[in-house]
């Protein structure tokens, strides 16, 4: 329905200037504000235009989300934010003149951009890890839905990909990785004060579960916690690695935020099962990720179905089709579906992951899933 009440210029106005400040004020860097394009009215409605050049859609999500929350706060609610590509020079001679791609371009936030840009870069105060070119945070809403299996048998998929990968366990509370990889000496610290990860399966690896036996680990308290991670990201020999996976703790507490606020995080993978308990708690994953910028690469549903061994009968068991609604919902890639299977338990418990073996069916199902994970990280990092 068509508002009546006219929005003043002196009102318009009022909200550039607000969202001026808002946006440079709290988003930081000069390149920002220049994004703020125009302050509308449309039809007793704020129309606010962005530029979305380079941005994808997480970052656009988290502008929307960030705009809203501030303006929301000032009690203004009736507006929409849109985004549309800043005009073009003129194209280059190379460039193709014919390709749609290339015109100015409105969309209204809920549509993908084209990926990378130097908005992508990490925001000022998050400090990169020597040597290594992207981090991906393994991140579930809720604890044991399997966060752990998948960050080991990533990690496993990518360096079966030919890629030089590290696992960091930041999980204080069940530090589960030394088990699933069958590695339990402690680590070393070489001429320079830096820890050496020891090495299994051909991953470097840093666990918690080396320094802290589980029933020390529950009453570390939350800036224990932040330092010895803060170590493990900065004082760790990782040498030259392609992919650092770091499994993180369970929730979406303050823990998880400054974790992923403290290093330039190039994705996160979200690990659920299909009940509507994890699926809510895997929203809020979604969420603390888009408010703290850091791209979502997509979903994991794990613990899908079950196939009994048998009579081959299908189960259902948490339920179906939820990863997908969750994905389609809030347009986050879905990365695959791994199946509840005995064998991922015993392996995982007897340090021989499932990717190491060849042939095995859920070693295929990760090599999907990490293949879609380096198509993603790399169309959004430099
Ligand atoms: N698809 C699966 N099929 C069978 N068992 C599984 C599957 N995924 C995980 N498991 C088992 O479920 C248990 C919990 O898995 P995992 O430790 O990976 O979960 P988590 O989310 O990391 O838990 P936590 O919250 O404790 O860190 C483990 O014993 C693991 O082997």
């Amino acid at each position: 329905m068509e508002k009546t009440n006219k929005i003043t210029k002196e009102a318009i106005q009022k909200l550039e200037s607000l969202l001026t400040d808002i946006v440079l004020n709290s988003l930081g860097t000069v390149s920002w504000s220049e994004r703020v394009h125009a302050v509308e009215e449309d039809s007793g409605n704020f129309k606010i235009r962005f530029y979305s050049d380079g941005l994808n859609l997480s970052a656009k999500t988290g502008i929307e989300e960030f705009i809203r929350l501030h303006l929301t706060s000032q009690n203004i609610s009736n507006f929409s934010v849109y985004f549309e590509r800043k005009e073009k020079p003129a194209p280059s001679p190379s460039a193709d003149k014919t390709n749609p791609q290339q015109q100015p371009q409105e969309t209204h936030s809920h549509q993908a951009a084209p990926p990378k840009s130097a908005d992508m870069r990490p925001p000022s105060g998050k400090r990169p890890i020597t040597g290594v070119d992207r981090i991906i945070a393994v991140a579930s809403g809720k604890g044991g839905v399997g966060k752990s299996t998948v960050s080991v048998n990533l990690a496993l998929a990518l360096h079966n990909q030919g890629y030089k990968v590290g696992i960091l366990d930041a999980d204080i509370y069940g530090p589960s990785v030394p088990t699933m990889l069958n590695v339990h000496q402690d680590p070393l610290v070489n001429e320079n004060n830096k820890i050496i990860p020891p090495e299994a399966y051909g991953l470097k690896v840093m666990s918690f579960g080396f320094f802290a036996p589980e029933e020390t680990a529950v009453i570390w308290r939350g800036p224990m916690i932040m330092k010895a991670l803060q170590q493990f990201f900065w004082d760790v020999e990782w040498g030259k690695l392609d992919f650092l996976i770091i499994d993180l703790p369970p929730g979406t507490g303050d823990a998880q935020l400054t974790l992923v606020q403290s290093i330039p995080i190039t994705g996160s993978v979200i690990v659920t099962t299909p009940q509507n308990v994890a699926l809510l708690d895997a929203v809020k994953g979604i969420a603390m990720f888009r408010k703290t910028e850091v791209p979502i690469l997509g979903v994991v549903e794990n613990m899908s179905t079950f196939t009994c061994p048998s009579c081959g009968t299908e189960t259902h068991i948490f339920g179906t089709g939820g990863a997908d609604r969750v994905s389609e919902k809030f347009e986050v890639p879905l990365l695959g579906h791994i199946p509840l299977i005995p064998e991922i338990r015993e392996s995982g418990d007897a340090g021989e992951p499932l990717t190491s073996k060849h042939n095995h069916n859920v070693r295929i199902r990760f090599a999907e899933i990490a293949e879609k994970v380096v198509k993603n990280a790399i169309s959004l990092s430099k």
